[in-house]
């Protein structure tokens, strides 16, 4: 009996989805020991046109450069706020295309006041976000009052599952073809 199925499959995750598990895929590249960010720039086809994740300059060793966060005033070139360049600003300078006007960007972690500046000036339209922790911060509360002046739209992504695993183990290709477990 030949029980090949000639249905599509149903369980195939969404552009949403996609596009924000893609962030968090970058974010996984983060050396940052604190918080790992990804973004991804999304067009009106919903072809991805930028990926980044936060992270040193280029030149700028990760082994060099320091990773802690708080200090004195005095220390604060020995912290990472001085040097890492955010997801937000990676994603939209690696950008494949043109440039990324009318685009969405997806992002973990809300974007702070300089990445704010840098979305708006890019042309980016809409901003999708996991995380909204640091929203009590004044930088924070600046992104949202310059996103509303400037009409740039900003919601949070509501994930209608807790998570997309990605497994490389694959013993038979046929019978268990993607080895993506969604749950
Ligand atoms: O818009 C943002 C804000 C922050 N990040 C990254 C940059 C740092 O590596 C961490 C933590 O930020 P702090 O300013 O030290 O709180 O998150 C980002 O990529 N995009
Ligand atoms: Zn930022």
């Amino acid at each position: 009996m030949n029980n090949e199925t000639t249905q599509k499959r149903t369980n195939y995750i969404e552009w949403e989805e996609y596009f924000m598990a893609t962030a968090f895929l970058a974010a996984q590249r983060s050396k940052d020991p604190h918080y790992q960010v990804g973004a991804c720039v999304v067009n009106e086809d919903k072809k991805i046109v930028g990926i980044g994740y936060n992270g040193m300059p280029l030149g700028c060793p990760d082994d060099d450069f320091p990773w802690g966060k708080s200090a004195e005033a005095s220390e604060v070139l020995e912290t990472k706020s001085l040097y890492v360049c955010h997801a937000e600003m990676n994603a939209i300078v690696n950008k494949n295309a043109a440039d990324v006007r009318g685009c969405t960007i997806y992002v973990g972690l809300f974007p702070c006041n300089e990445c704010a500046k840098i979305i708006i000036q890019s042309g980016i339209k809409n901003v999708v976000y996991l995380s909204d922790e640091k929203a009590h911060k004044p930088n924070y509360i600046a992104s949202k009052r310059m996103f509303n002046a400037a009409g740039v739209l900003y919601r949070q992504f509501k994930p209608k599952r807790d998570k997309i695993v990605i497994d490389f183990t694959q013993d038979n290709w046929e019978e268990s073809p993607a080895k993506l477990r969604i749950s």
